[in-house]
């Protein structure tokens, strides 16, 4: 049965062979009749000459003979004709034969085309598995991603279910892809087979065509046909040859064949792994899919709930507003009414505790006197006896001991501060007099002490260790600063120094000239200082530079400053002048920060001519202090002023309101003794003409012959000194005090 790719030119092969095998038979036929004919046939004499033998009886015979010869000769022509026809049917053959070669060779052709085609289907099947491999090599090492949107999903639903998809996608279409690749290689395998099969057929149709040339051969052989024997071998040659590219053909498709399973076969190997893993992957992705199901829905509730809310938010908030606005209002105005009631009540109080203040002050007495102990310095090589003499009641800050040759001496003052207490707590006993300038009080403080006491490091200090002085203007600076912008306040400062009765101006251009002290010409009364330099403080810098230009201008003046420093009283002057816009009030007050001379007395000092002179005036000065403080206690109707500088210069801050503290300062050594025990007797008596009354202060004026420390006169053996008894008991100081504490209480 003839295959699809047989040539239509082979169908009729069998009928040709049939044809061919009659002609052969024909032919051999003829042939042995042309062979019997020969044998047979007498070869027919010569005939006679007919002018030889005219009337000679063999003469019929020859002709009889000639007739046969010439019908043989006839048969033998006929035969050779059909001898022609054989072979021109023999050259039809062999066309048909090289038409059966030709299609034998289109077949061949449409089986390179299959080949090729195969060929070509194979590569693109290798080209698809290519791709399929990539594929699936790209899912391989796509595990990134994976892994990714596995951590996403944890956070974001909509990720994981849209990774899913993908995923899930991707498989599908691989799964696809594969399907298709199987069938395309199941058709093309089907075509193979096709192919083959064909291959075989026509392969058998060569040996058969070949079976029967070799006996067309073979015939020609008998027949001593050279030309067609030659023919006939070339296409044996030619079909052996023809049989031979083909069995090699066939053992390269084969080797391809099996080249081509054996690929298919590795490549769908890794494709199965390879989708074995992608699965695995998948399966791997689910599971976590499948434990994150729930930690998911608990944050999509989460979630919805947080949307919610933050929804809600700007409602919740603008309400929230708009009630926090109404209860702020509301609170506002509550807190205004109260503060206008607040503020009322407390001008009223601040009135009530300036009152209360004032007389507190009239009851404890304007002068208040507190001691300070130097430390005993390094250079100082002292005795346990040295170190035992200046010694403090643990119970009361007020007593003050001094032990001398086994007699001891007890002194009360206000406040008694011990070697140890340091600038600040110093200061913290003094602010309130500070302050009290704000309000209007005219305030003096003074350091009295003898040379070396350490009254210029109470007022002045040392490094990093600020006295009085620096602190008091800071907190002046920081208190109006902070009663801004009610209040409107001025600080003005100016440094003076009185040395041998005379004025010098410190902050001034030229520290040497000599200033006066006059009336103001204004009618107020007020004594003023013509060209006393007055500079403005406007910030915690201005306030170094006034210190640093006074320092500078203190020690130009002089060779010494130490020594001079000993025996020239340094006056800081701070005036704050206050302005309310409000109430128009206005305030004006001053605090006179004096470091005065060394008090040691001139018999001890042993002065001589210019020195003798300076102890003078010092003493002069001291004296002069002592007396008008006395006067302004015992509220005598003169008051000496103008016996000094110092005093005159201080006299609006001595007199009236005005409030003064005296810083005694003692040195703790043996060998100043004695002025020690000369300034603190100086400072009992002072303190206890304060308190006592005005007859308790004259007998205690009439016990000395003055109230000038200078002219005390101490002897180290004379009996312990005690205490004026006072006319008011501390019990009773003691009650006022207690009684003002009630009244702030009330006033809170
Ligand atoms: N509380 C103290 N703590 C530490 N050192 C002090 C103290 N008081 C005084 N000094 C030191 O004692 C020495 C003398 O003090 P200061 O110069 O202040 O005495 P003074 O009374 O001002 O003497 P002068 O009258 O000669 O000016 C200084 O070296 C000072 O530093």
């Amino acid at each position: 049965m003839p295959s699809a790719l047989c040539p239509p030119g082979l169908q009729g092969a069998t009928d040709l062979e049939k044809h061919l095998e009659l002609l052969v038979v024909e032919n051999e036929r003829l042939k042995q009749e042309l062979k019997a004919c020969r044998t047979s046939a007498v070869p027919p004499p010569a005939p006679p000459a007919a002018s030889a033998c005219p009337a000679c009886p063999h003469g019929q015979d020859a002709e009889a003979l000639r007739g046969e010869v010439s019908r043989w000769e006839g048969q033998a022509r006929q035969r050779e004709r059909r001898l022609a026809e054989v072979e021109r049917e023999l050259l039809q053959s062999h066309a048909q034969r090289a038409e059966l070669q030709t299609a034998l060779e289109e077949g061949h052709a449409q089986l390179d085309e299959s080949q090729r085609w195969r060929g070509d289907a194979e590569q693109r099947l290798g080209l698809r598995l290519q791709e399929c491999e990539e594929e699936l090599a790209r899912q391989a090492a796509a595990p990134a991603p994976v892994k990714y949107v596995t951590q996403t999903v944890e956070v974001e639903n909509a990720q994981t279910g849209r990774a899913l998809a993908e995923a899930r996608a991707q498989s599908g279409a691989l799964t696809e892809q594969l399907l298709v690749q199987r069938q395309l290689l199941r058709e093309l395998e089907t075509q193979l087979h096709e192919s083959q099969r064909s291959c075989t057929q026509l392969r058998t149709q060569l040996l058969s065509d070949r079976a029967r040339l070799c006996g067309l051969l073979s015939m020609a052989v008998g027949t001593d046909n050279g030309e067609v024997i030659r023919r006939l071998s070339k296409i044996l040659v030619y079909e052996g040859e023809m049989e031979r590219a083909q069995g090699q053909l066939e053992v390269e498709m084969q080797s391809l064949e099996e080249e081509k399973n054996r690929v298919i076969e590795e490549a769908f190997v890794r494709a199965e792994s390879e989708m074995k893993a992608v699965h695995e992957n998948l399966a791997g992705v689910r599971m976590n899919l499948l434990t994150l199901q729930p930690a998911l829905r608990t944050l999509t509730c989460d979630y919805n709930l947080l949307k919610r809310q933050v929804q809600e938010f700007p409602y919740m908030l603008d309400k929230a507003i708009v009630e926090a606005k109404q209860e702020i209002c509301q609170v506002i105005n509550e807190v205004s009414a109260a503060n206008q009631e607040l503020l009322r009540k407390y001008k009223r109080e601040m009135n009530l505790r300036k009152k209360c203040h004032n007389e507190l002050v009239r009851l404890k007495g304007n002068i208040r006197v507190f001691c300070r102990v130097r430390p005993v310095s390094h250079e100082e090589h002292v005795s346990t006896e040295s170190r035992n003499m200046v010694s403090f009641d643990s119970d009361d800050d007020a007593v003050l001991y001094l032990s001398n040759k086994g007699k001891t001496m007890t002194f009360d003052l206000d406040k008694v501060f011990p070697p140890q207490a340091t600038q600040e707590e110093v200061f913290q006993e003094v602010q309130s007099l500070v302050t009290s300038c704000i309000d209007g009080f005219n305030v003096c403080i003074f350091a009295y002490g003898q040379t070396g006491s350490g009254k210029t490091y109470t007022m002045e200090g040392a490094g990093q260790n600020p006295g009085i002085n620096q602190r008091a203007l800071r907190l002046l600076f920081s208190e109006v600063m902070e009663k801004k912008p009610d209040w409107d306040y001025r600080i003005t400062v100016s440094m003076v120094e009185i040395y041998n009765e005379t004025l010098r101006n410190l902050l001034g251009d030229n520290p040497s000239e000599k200033l006066d002290i006059k009336m103001n010409p204004d009618g107020s009364g007020q004594l003023y200082v013509p060209g006393l330099t007055q500079i403005t403080v406007q910030c915690p810098e201005d306030i170094n530079r006034v210190f640093e230009l006074g320092h500078m201008n203190r020690a130009t003046a002089c060779t010494n400053l130490n020594e001079h420093s000993s025996r020239s009283h340094a006056l800081l002057v701070i005036t704050v002048a206050g302005f309310n816009s409000a109430t128009g009030n206005r305030t004006q007050g001053k605090l006179n920060l004096v470091d005065l001379a060394g008090s040691e007395r001139i018999a001890k000092s042993g002065a001589e001519g210019s020195r003798l002179r300076e102890a003078q005036c010092i003493n002069k000065s001291l004296s002069a202090l002592g007396d008008v403080i006395n006067a302004l206690r015992c509220r005598h109707s003169h008051v000496p002023f103008r016996n000094s500088r110092l005093t005159y210069l201080l006299q609006d801050s001595l007199s009236g309101d005005s409030k003064t503290l005296m810083m005694v300062q003692v040195s703790p050594l043996v060998s100043n003794m004695s002025e020690s025990v000369c300034s603190l007797k100086f400072a009992q008596r002072v303190r206890s003409v304060e308190l006592g009354s005005a007859s308790a202060f004259k007998r205690v004026e009439n016990s000395s012959t003055s109230s000038s420390p200078t002219h005390d006169s101490v002897e180290l053996d004379s009996p312990p000194v005690t205490p004026v008894p006072l006319p008011i008991s501390r019990a009773s100081s003691a009650v006022w005090v207690i009684r003002y504490i009630y009244l702030c209480f009330d006033m809170l």
